[in-house]
């Protein structure tokens, strides 16, 4: 295992100009070239050289989760859609080469802004299986698909493995637009009966289902309604992309939709993304973890505030400054200071459990295991969503934390915690969220972590190595092909 110099510079793309797809994939940084989809060659580790103080600032890059479904929601306009500061990560490379290979043009325009121009006709039968099957995103094609074609398939729906994720609240919320999706041989196949507008009652507020009624609403003329919609942060900036593409939508952020569909959309637009909550969860967590005062530029803090109201109570000092409005004028943002607590944070005494949006993030849960092992005392982290998540948490015991499985939903995590690094090298998990606080506590373990084949981080965050160590991390990216 040879380590590389810590890479400081990544992002080397700096001129504003037109630049190739083949050029840009020589540039980009190492760990975004799309290696070892689904292969062990060409695996991407980390080695982490653990317990420094950081300082410094970090701004926000905008999420995951909205960008993919709005790279399904370009599908919708036949004009030239534009979205800068688009997160180059692995789930986007993942999408555009599912789009690229149904005919949509791509283009990345100069640093990070993303042109697509859709083909009048989409070529649905050349669509890459391979990209496909790896996303859960791709579930959200059936929406648009719908206005194309009157039978596709689609791989059945991959991502992160956290237990059971369904697809039923899919298949009966789109029957009530006349669509049949039938799995079979681990693909979906999708008849179109007939495209009607409907009431619509999701028998679970998904965010990922919520989107792709909104998607199918969109272009069905007349008004659907849905009740139990997800309000979560992923749909807001869907429904927001929607509006500027004409679509008439009541009710963003609250759990009832009102859509009223457009016809055929051809719009020449340009969309900007909001900043990512779970990230700012990310590096708030790594600011406590390893007790550093950090200020991370451009937080939606709306988005995250049960999970800086909790914080605070376990007795966290944080600041904000700056308040704007994202460039799409619609979320406000602001930098937020997280302070040293200096071993003074306490558990609380209820128990940090998820819920849909306005309570805490799922996707933030599992940031609260790393943060409950800095305070001391007893945390209960009762994760009800997901029903294979917690064993991911339990990997932490590896670096240190007094963590114990309760039942399959539930983990008890004592604290304080002195973080040592693990006694072999650990195996990235196949879940972004718990991936990423492994490498947060190795940031904080005293000695040498390695965590080997990080393409889950990579799906989701950008350019992770280059900004933790642009705080004053010492983290080494290489590879063993
Ligand atoms: C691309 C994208 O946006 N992915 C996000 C989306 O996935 P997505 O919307 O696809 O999430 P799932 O549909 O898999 O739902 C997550 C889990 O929560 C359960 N569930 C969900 C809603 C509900 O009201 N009741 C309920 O029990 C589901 O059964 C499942 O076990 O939402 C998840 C939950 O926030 C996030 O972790 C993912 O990052
Ligand atoms: C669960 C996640 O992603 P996905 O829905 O893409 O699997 C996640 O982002 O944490």
């Amino acid at each position: 295992m040879k380590p590389d110099t810590p890479i400081l510079h990544l992002n080397i793309l700096d001129s504003p100009r037109k630049t190739s797809k083949p050029e840009l994939a020589a540039l980009l940084p190492a760990d975004f070239k799309g290696r070892n989809r689904d292969s062990n060659r060409g695996k991407v580790n980390l080695r982490i050289e653990g317990g420094h103080q950081l300082s410094g600032d970090v701004t926000l890059r905008t999420s995951k989760n909205a960008a993919v479904a709005l790279l399904c929601a370009s599908l919708l306009n036949y004009g030239v859609t534009r979205f800068p500061r688009f997160p180059q990560i692995e789930e986007v490379f993942r999408m555009i080469e599912v789009l690229e290979s149904i005919g949509v043009v791509l283009e990345w325009m100069d640093n990070s802004t993303l042109e697509v121009r859709r083909p009048e006709k989409l070529q649905l039968e050349n669509l890459d299986n391979e990209a496909a099957k790896v996303t859960r995103s791709i579930l959200m094609l059936i929406g648009v698909l719908m206005h194309e074609s009157k039978n596709f398939e689609i791989p059945n729906a991959g991502g992160c493995q956290l237990g059971q994720r369904t697809v039923e609240p899919h298949v009966d919320a789109l029957a009530e637009f006349g669509v049949d999706v039938i799995e079979m041989c681990n693909q979906l196949r999708v008849t179109v009966n007939k495209c009607t507008p409907c009431e619509i009652t999701l028998h679970e507020a998904g965010n990922t289902v919520t989107n792709n009624v909104l998607l199918a609403a969109a272009r069905t003329f007349g008004e659907t309604f849905i009740q139990a919609a997800s309000a979560d942060y992923m749909v807001q900036d869907l429904c927001f992309f929607l509006q500027k593409l004409g679509v008439g939508i009541e009710g963003i952020g609250t759990p009832l939709l009102r859509v009223k569909g457009a016809g055929r959309i051809q719009e020449h637009i340009t969309y900007s993304l909001t900043e990512d909550p779970i990230e700012a969860m990310f590096f708030i967590t790594t600011a406590v973890v390893t007790d550093s005062e950090i200020t991370i530029r451009r937080v939606p803090f709306r988005w995250i505030s049960l999970e800086l109201l909790k914080l605070k109570k376990m007795g966290l000092r944080y600041t904000m400054a700056n308040t704007c409005k994202a460039s799409n004028g619609c979320i406000s943002l602001a930098d937020l200071t997280i302070h040293r607590h200096k071993g003074c944070l306490q558990a609380l005494s209820d128990k940090i459990h998820p819920n849909i949006w306005p309570g805490i993030n799922p996707d933030s849960l599992p940031y609260f295991v790393p943060i409950a092992a800095v305070a001391a005392g007893r945390t209960i982290i009762h994760d009800w969503m997901y029903d294979g998540r917690t064993v991911h948490y339990c990997e932490m015991a590896k670096l240190g934390v007094a963590i114990e499985m309760a039942d399959p939903h539930r983990v008890y995590v004592e604290g304080p915690t002195k973080f040592h690094p693990p006694e072999e090298k650990l195996a990235c998990p196949p879940a972004l969220r718990p991936a990423t606080i492994l490498l947060i506590s190795m940031l904080a373990a005293n000695g040498v972590s390695v965590i080997s084949n990080i393409y889950t981080i990579n799906r989701g965050y950008e350019n992770l190595v280059a900004r933790l160590n642009s705080l004053g991390a010492h983290v080494y990216a290489f590879y063993d092909d």
